[in-house]
């Protein structure tokens, strides 16, 4: 069955144009005036876009003493419902756990998505295990992206002899290594201090993680990537001082991608001086949200181009989770959720406001990664051939966000009473209406792994590069003797 969507305004990150798109066998097949189908989709008013790409979830991940809230089949029916037709979750090996293990269990949970989805690979500890594994993770499984965690001491952080090891593991095998820049003995330093004064509240979490130890842990990640000859991709970048670090690199022509999240870009510090204990704990997540100042630079960074994308970072955790923490912040499970709002906040408090055009929403809900993670333009893309994920915008269609209409298995959300104008009409995945006016009516297992290819164009650039710029030895014509 093929399916028209007629009348509406195709804009992808670098065009807007008026034409019908004609979807069939899960692809885009013609793009132009006056299509037919056997069903048709009416955009009159909207936007035909690409569906969001989220590259940054956790579903199902054992995480603080628990698992988060949201699995494949919440999580990707909340992604759908916002408009997003991807995500990219991250397999998570515990120490001393092979990578190949790990996939094996994200393989298993996967089977439940709505829709597309792919993997991203952290390297939680290192070893000849490790080192050989990320060879078949990236050329047999089509994982071509590395996450190190510079936080959580004791736990998933990585040192940075190893990071500079699995970063070199990158450049030789194509693949990309990703960071949650944080200096991990620092936080765990201030941790215990935090608590020896007696300040065990959620806010205390905040003064752990100041924006310092932000910056420092993306310079030096910056650093070590640029010894390795190897591009960067910085998660959940949330201050001045890592934007800073990254928007310096980039002028100086290195190769690194920032990415904000919906959450830092709206939601304040201010948050963890809720007198309500649950409230300010549901937004403990690292790194944690701050004042405006920090805003307006991640603002800017989309506006200009230094920052590349925007994430959620999607990690739910129930109230009765959270409470885990009561007396202790440290044990307060980390992670806030956003899949289903990311779309309908950032087209809101973006393009509404006039500080992204909806060309660059595009770009930095979609376009971008799908570039970076090399699957554009099957992925990302309004384009023949492309996979028809794609949203149907409809910028004057409006609700306010409540935890009690939310696809999401959690109590509670973070963006609770806050209203938002532009929503989905319909959502597709692969050509198949997964929400249609607001009802989801997607499909269960639906969802694909998609798989992609090492050495993306950026690679190969750097590669060529460091080629170049390699340190020779001098060939002499004469050598002194040594010694006296
Ligand atoms: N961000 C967060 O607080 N939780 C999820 C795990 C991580 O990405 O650090
Ligand atoms: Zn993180």
């Amino acid at each position: 069955m093929s399916t028209v969507i007629k009348n509406g305004t195709i804009v992808t990150a670098d065009l807007t144009c008026k034409a019908d798109v004609l979807v069939d066998g899960g692809k885009i097949v013609e793009i132009g005036p006056d299509l037919k189908g056997d069903e048709t989709l009416d955009a009159t008013g909207c936007y035909v876009m690409p569906g969001g790409i989220d590259p940054h979830t956790h579903l199902e991940m054992p995480f603080m003493g628990t698992y988060s809230s949201d699995d494949f089949e919440s999580g990707t029916r909340a992604a759908l419902s916002g408009g997003t037709t991807m995500v990219v979750d991250f397999a998570l090996p515990s120490p001393e756990q092979g990578l190949l293990d790990a996939l094996q269990m994200w393989d298993n949970k996967s089977t439940r998505a709505h829709c597309d989805y792919s993997f991203h690979m952290a390297i939680t500890w290192w070893s000849e295990q490790v080192f050989n594994e990320m060879q078949t993770v990236v050329q047999e499984r089509g994982i071509t992206s590395f996450k190190h965690f510079m936080a959580y001491k004791g736990a998933l952080m990585v040192n940075d002899d190893e990071m500079y090891a699995s970063f070199k593991r990158c450049s030789e095998l194509g693949a990309i290594p990703l960071v949650h820049a944080e200096n991990g003995d620092v936080v765990a330093e201030l941790q215990r201090k935090l608590l020896e004064e007696g300040n065990n509240g959620p806010e205390a979490h905040a003064y752990s993680r100041p924006p310092e130890v932000e910056g420092e842990a993306t310079n030096r990640a910056i650093m070590i990537a640029d010894m390795a000859g190897v591009p960067l991709y910085v998660v959940h970048v949330s201050c001045e001082e890592a934007h800073e670090a990254i928007r310096r690199a980039r002028m100086l022509g290195k190769r690194v991608w920032g990415e904000p999240l919906i959450q830092h870009l709206t939601l304040d510090e201010s948050e963890y001086a809720h007198p309500d204990w649950d409230h300010a704990a549901r937004r403990v997540m690292s790194p944690p949200f701050r004042n405006q100042k920090h805003q307006d630079s991640l603002w800017n960074g989309l506006a200009s181009g230094s920052l590349s994308c925007v994430a959620t970072d999607h990690c739910a955790f129930t109230t009765e989770q959270k409470r885990y923490g009561v007396g202790d912040f440290t044990k307060i499970p980390n992670g806030t959720g956003g899949l289903e709002d990311r779309l309908p906040m950032l087209w809101t408090h973006g393009v509404g406001t006039g500080r992204l055009t909806p060309n660059e929403f595009v770009a930095v809900t979609s376009t971008n990664i799908a570039k970076i993670l090399n699957c554009y333009p099957r992925k990302g893309a309004v384009l023949v051939g492309a996979d028809a994920d794609l949203v149907v915008w409809d910028p004057e269609k409006e609700k306010t966000i409540s935890a009690a209409s939310q696809q999401s298995a959690i109590d509670y959300n973070v963006f609770e009473g806050k209203t938002v104008k532009g929503l989905p009409r319909f959502t597709l995945t692969r050509g198949r209406v997964a929400v249609n006016d607001g009802e989801f009516v997607g499909q269960e297992g639906h969802g694909e792994f998609v798989r992609r290819e090492p050495n993306g164009a950026v690679n190969k650039a750097l590669s060529s590069w460091k080629e170049l710029t390699a340190p020779r030895k001098v060939e002499r014509t004469g050598i002194p003797a040594s010694g006296v």
